[in-house]
């Protein structure tokens, strides 16, 4: 049972993959299934939708990408309702809603919000301190 100390360190966590990512981020979230098992998580429709599919996960699902997920994941950090976000972006393709993720990355800087882009800044991340080491030492 979950003590009232560790319900407090949850994070939210917003996870997002373009589609040649996709795979990559699923096999990471199965790698790291009962940590993330512990946090509120959310992301862009598409990515949402196949991790729940993929791993059971609750997972709030903001609109797809290219149809203003991005710009909702980016507002939610305004509003400070994100902790940290994974977003495994595709760096040999263009996408239709550049500028979206554009200003996604733009608004996580601005408002210092740890991103991971890729399998080893994730892995980085999540076992960081600002995991919280209580929870560290559970592990
Ligand atoms: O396009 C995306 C991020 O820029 C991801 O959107 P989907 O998760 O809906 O595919």
């Amino acid at each position: 049972m979950r003590k009232l100390n560790d319900i407090k360190k949850q994070k939210h966590i917003a996870l997002i993959a373009h589609d040649n990512k996709k795979v990559q981020l699923i096999n990471w979230i199965k790698e790291n299934k009962d940590c993330l098992s512990t946090h509120f998580l959310c992301g862009t429709g598409t990515t949402a939708r196949m991790i729940i599919e993929e791993t059971s996960l609750p997972v709030r699902a903001f609109e797809s990408g290219p149809y203003g997920g991005d710009q909702q994941i980016g507002a939610a950090i305004v509003d400070g309702k994100i902790d940290f976000m994974i977003f495994f972006w595709d760096p040999l393709s263009s996408q239709p809603h550049d500028p979206d993720v554009k200003a996604l990355l733009r608004i996580a800087v601005l408002y210092d919000i740890p991103v991971a882009m890729n399998v080893s800044s994730a892995d980085f991340l999540l076992k960081s301190s600002y995991m919280t080491e209580d929870y560290m030492r559970e592990k």
